[in-house]
């Protein structure tokens, strides 16, 4: 039986999937999250022709060099201008205040003098009205975010000046990570000559929560069926992800266990490198589960090309695989039957692989930042020829 392709693979998960719902995140709890609905003015920024300067709010036609304004009011940022300006007349004005009715431009402080209750223009050649008319910067109705949007500072900055205390966002996904093996300790912990330390578990958290989830860690569980449903049952997750016990060794237990218990399969298996032991089903409770291999490159590769896009479709937004054309650097023997991802240096558009592609190398991923991907049977190529590769997320 052929083994899907990446991308097949994918779009059979992300059929598989429903997008989770909506919640209200408070403006300070919002970036990374993802709009569930769009952010609309429902007001003019700023509501009034605004000075962008401190100094004197005038009449264009009395905005002559020389000319002796008298000083009839002041507006400060808050408050009402309070007076109106005619012919003659100019108002001490602040930077961010409304212009006072009938002043069309500011004179800067610095381009004038006062004298008591007069003000004396200097020469103004040049020089800007300085001000900031009303929904310069957007306007009632105008639509300012669109759903679907990851938020960032400045996204938020924008629904704040919105007067936005609050945006309906998707809720982000709770992702159980259940990493499985008797080799396994926690960092940290005790660990005889026969144990490793879990890699793949802090690794993946950090990624859930780069990709917008929130990463649960369920207890470790030895290669026994009853410890990996124990460590699964009655946990709150919207998907699991398990990691090692994929692959066909009489102690890679995960997936009989969990299809015991009532999971159903969608992929078994991709023609992919690092990786190719990775699936995706259902739970018999019709949660999403993600099997991922315990080998810490082919979960961490498999993160980026099936993890992101699942957590992308929960979230309800798109993804797209991030890549871009690189020169390489090194030459490249030809590609065996699966899609590689090969573990590189980018930089300024020239990539070079990294010597040694072994998916047990945590090494070589922490000195990575770019993957270079090779088709099936791609045929050898020199240094210079052009090449695709993605930049990771745990790469950014
Ligand atoms: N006869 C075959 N053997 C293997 C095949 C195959 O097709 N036929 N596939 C190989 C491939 S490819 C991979 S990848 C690995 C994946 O195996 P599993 O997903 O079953 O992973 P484990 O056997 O549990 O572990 C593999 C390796 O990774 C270490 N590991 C596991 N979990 C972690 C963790 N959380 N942190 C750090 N390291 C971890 C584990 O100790 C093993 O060394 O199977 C091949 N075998
Ligand atoms: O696919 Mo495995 O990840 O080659 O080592």
């Amino acid at each position: 039986m052929s083994l899907p392709t990446p991308a097949e693979a994918r779009s059979r998960m992300l059929q598989a999937l429903a997008p989770l719902g909506a919640e209200e995140v408070p403006l300070e709890a919002a970036d990374g999250r993802v709009l569930a609905e769009p952010v609309t003015a429902i007001r003019d920024q700023p509501p009034y022709d605004a000075s962008a300067m401190d100094g004197w709010a005038v009449r264009t036609v009395d905005a002559v060099s020389g000319a002796a304004l008298s000083i009839v009011g002041e507006s400060a940022a808050g408050h009402d201008a309070g007076a109106h300006i005619g012919p003659g007349e100019a108002v001490r004005i602040f930077t961010g205040a409304a212009l006072p009715p009938g002043a069309d431009r500011v004179v800067i402080q610095e381009q004038a003098r006062r004298t008591g209750m007069t003000v004396v223009l200097d020469d103004l050649a040049d020089a800007p009205a300085y001000v900031r008319p009303r929904g310069g910067d957007f306007r009632a109705q105008d639509g300012l975010l669109e759903a679907g949007l990851r938020l960032n500072p400045w996204r938020i900055a924008l629904a704040a000046s919105a007067g936005r205390a609050t945006v309906t966002c998707t809720s982000r996904p709770r992702v159980g990570l259940l990493s499985t093996g008797d080799e396994l300790v926690a960092p940290g912990d005790a660990a005889g000559d026969r144990h490793i330390y879990d890699t793949c578990t802090p690794a993946l958290a950090a990624f859930i929560a780069r990709c917008g989830g929130l990463p649960v860690a369920l207890p470790r569980a030895r290669d026994t069926d009853a410890a990996i449903l124990e460590a699964v049952a009655s946990r709150p997750f919207d998907l699991l992800v398990t990691i090692g016990g994929a692959s066909v060794g009489d102690h890679d237990r995960v997936k009989p266990a969990l299809k015991s218990a009532g999971a159903q399969l969608v992929v078994e298996g991709i023609a992919v490198r690092p990786g190719k032991p990775t699936w995706f089903g259902h739970l018999g409770d019709g949660r999403p589960v993600l099997g991922l291999p315990g080998n810490p490159a082919s979960a961490l590769v498999c993160a980026e090309l099936f993890l992101a896009p699942v957590l992308a479709g929960l979230q309800g937004i798109a993804w797209a695989e991030p890549l871009e054309a690189a020169i390489l650097d090194t030459d490249l023997p030809a590609n065996g039957p699966r899609e590689h991802y090969m573990r590189a240096l980018v930089s300024e558009g020239r990539v070079r692989v990294l010597n040694d592609q072994d998916s047990s190398l945590v090494t070589v991923m922490a000195a990575a930042n770019a993957l270079v991907r090779r088709l099936p049977h791609a045929p050898p190529l020199a240094a210079g020829a052009k090449v695709h590769v993605t930049r990771p997320i745990w790469a950014t």
